[in-house]
């Protein structure tokens, strides 16, 4: 394949080439649903070769591989400590001590278990914080609004729930408007209702926007409610991928559901009796 480098694309570390992703509309979608169009149909899949990230001596990440077509949403999982935060810090551009070649979308954005909001900045600012463009302040009120929060934009971070703190920060990553949006264990310190709330709410923004998604967690009915596709890191690589072909609204109590989460279970080595 002619490499070249394209323009929306950024390569994260700098020996690297560039080649052609793969064309979104030229895959065949995991699921039983048609996927979101993508925003804009240039927009780069993921492409990981030969990634590989050690701490000291402690390889974490060990040649690994990985594409993501435009508009999927891919949950990541994996033991404590497999390395899922540190693929998603490099797929974010936050930990360039990585060797290997990683194409990502220019446009991405990352929100992680706790919120991260600047407490002495009013929620609206920390959305609209680095902001380029017109308009930012509307920008953040419109995305505050989306994750229902329109009714708190003045207020400061210190005086929010753990679940509205989390979708201030869902918020801020929207509001970039990503073709790739990277979260960490967004739901993780929610309690069971906010989470299931939190849940739908990401659904629901990854089907109006339509970016790639990946999401680290470590709760398989999550995973399963809401990915295609669903990976399982081991030994610092992709150990498995799963395909979640179940349509949505997806049941848990569907018996093609229960399947899959034996399944996931079992590739995660938790033995179920
Ligand atoms: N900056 C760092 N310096 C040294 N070691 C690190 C650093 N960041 C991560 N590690 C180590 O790399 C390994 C992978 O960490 P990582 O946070 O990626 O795991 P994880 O799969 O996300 O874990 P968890 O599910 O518990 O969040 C861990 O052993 C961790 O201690």
């Amino acid at each position: 394949m002619a490499t070249r480098i394209l323009r929306p694309v950024t390569t994260i570390t700098a020996t690297v080439t560039v080649d052609d992703p793969p064309t979104p509309a030229a895959t065949a979608h995991p699921g039983g649903h048609t996927p979101p169009a993508p925003k804009r149909a240039d927009a780069p899949a993921v492409q990981v070769r030969g990634l590989s990230r050690a701490f000291g001596a402690r390889s974490v990440i060990d040649g690994l591989d990985l594409d993501i077509d435009a508009g999927t949403f891919v949950a990541l999982l994996g033991r404590s400590g497999c390395g899922k935060s540190t693929l998603l810090r490099v797929l974010a551009g936050l930990d360039r001590d990585a060797d290997g070649q990683v194409v990502v979308p220019r446009r991405r954005a990352v929100a992680f278990q706790e919120p991260r909001l600047l407490p002495w900045k009013r929620v609206w600012r920390n959305v609209s914080l680095g902001l380029t463009g017109p308009q930012p302040r509307e920008r953040a009120l419109a995305a505050l609004d989306e994750v229902e929060l329109g009714h708190r934009t003045t207020a400061w971070p210190l005086t929010l729930s753990g679940g509205e703190a989390q979708r201030a920060a869902l918020a801020r990553a929207l509001v970039r408007d990503p073709d790739l949006l990277l979260l960490d264990e967004p739901t993780a310190s929610l309690d069971a209702l906010t989470r299931l709330r939190m849940q739908g709410l990401i659904a629901s923004l990854w089907e109006r926007h339509a970016p790639a998604v990946v999401l680290v967690t470590h709760d398989v009915d999550e995973a399963l409610a809401l990915a295609d596709r669903a990976l399982v890191m081991r030994d610092g690589r992709i150990h498995a991928d799963l395909p979640v072909r179940v349509p949505r609204p997806r049941d848990p109590a569907d018996p093609q559901m229960s399947a899959l989460r034996v399944h996931l279970l079992d590739l995660l080595g938790v033995r179920q009796h």
